[in-house]
């Protein structure tokens, strides 16, 4: 059946996590559409580690099966990183039911998931050829999800400082206004892609030539990572912006006003609001802050929770395609 679970974003909108149970144990997780492993902080792990983090405790779990010599070891366009071994057990998210689905148990995690207290793991949505389990590769939930879901579907609604939807199986289209826009995905990369080679800003002139041209959809990157010539057009109608070495991005006046931006999903253009482009202070006297759309030098660009405050998303695994609409 469906599933349907709240998601709760972390202070500043960093990370946005819902709960996941697992063999009984409820823990909340970072659901994560730009990686392909379900991990977990497990009881493993030294006290240390574990020290303000709830832990999954596969001996109190009368499902739980180890997969014998099975190991992980994921890391993170970010520089974080998770490795240890592997078991199965049942997973329910919201009552969408998965049994025999692979839970990698971190027995080593770095330090800014230590850190990160409120969440417990990551539950990886992205294809299951990223997946990093070995000897044998293992599947995502979605994936051993798909054949039993009313529709082979999930969808992102996440919402800037208030709580949203994480749902598998059905579309609810009381979250989002007017029709979704359809595009086709291109799995090849393990990563929910897609065509996008033209930005407006403010409701300006679309420029049509964004090098590259590709993005993915990620909900566990927290800004909107895009290519150098996005960044350029849309922060020079910000009075102010500046790039900020020190600070590590573009940096403008809090008290500026953003302006929408206008980006190519696959042929239909999707609005990210300029408020959600103001992504939160650079220190505490709220004079100077940081942009929620920053540049990446590497390609595909990164379409993160910036992008999913302004715009519902469905992921659709049967077709490989994803929908969009404003919310
Ligand atoms: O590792 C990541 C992100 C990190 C944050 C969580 N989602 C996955 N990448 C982004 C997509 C391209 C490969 C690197």
């Amino acid at each position: 059946g469906a599933g349907s679970v709240a998601n709760t974003p972390e202070a500043g909108d960093v990370e946005y996590l819902a709960p996941v149970t697992i063999g009984g144990q409820t823990v909340n997780m970072d659901f994560d559409s730009g990686s392909s492993d379900l991990w977990v902080f497990n009881t493993q792990l030294s006290l240390n580690t574990l020290s303000g983090h709830m832990a999954y405790n596969p001996a109190q779990s009368s499902t739980f099966q180890l997969l014998p010599g099975s190991t992980f070891s994921i890391s993170y366009g970010d520089g974080s990183g998770a490795a240890g071994n592997v078991g199965t057990d049942t997973v329910n998210i919201g009552g969408a039911t998965v049994t025999g689905q692979a839970i990698e148990l971190a027995t080593d995690v770095s330090t800014s998931f230590v850190t990160d207290t409120q969440s417990t793991g990551l539950i990886g949505l992205a294809f299951s050829k990223l997946n990093t389990v070995k000897p044998v590769q293992q599947k995502t939930f979605f994936d051993n999800a798909l054949a039993t879901l009313p529709e082979p579907v999930f969808t992102a609604d996440l919402r800037h400082n208030a709580a949203g939807t994480y749902e598998f199986g059905a579309i609810d289209s009381t979250k989002f206004s007017g029709p979704l826009a359809w595009t086709p995905v291109n799995t090849t990369s393990g990563f929910w892609q897609f065509t996008s080679q033209a930005f407006a800003v403010g409701g300006g002139a679309p420029s049509t030539s964004v090098p590259g041209g590709q993005a993915i959809a990620d909900t566990g990157t927290t800004l909107m990572l895009a290519d150098q010539s996005v960044v350029d057009g849309y922060y020079s109608q910000v009075q102010g912006a500046v790039n900020n070495a020190t600070v590590g991005g573009v940096t403008f006046p809090c008290s500026a006003t953003l302006p929408d931006l206008q980006i190519d999903v696959g042929g239909t253009m999707a609005t990210v609001r300029g408020d959600d482009i103001n992504f939160a202070p650079v220190d505490q006297t709220g004079t100077t802050c940081f942009g929620g759309l920053q540049a990446t030098t590497v390609q595909p660009q990164i379409y993160g929770d910036i992008f999913f405050k302004s715009n519902f998303v469905a992921f659709n695994g049967g077709n490989n395609s994803l929908g969009v609409a404003p919310h």
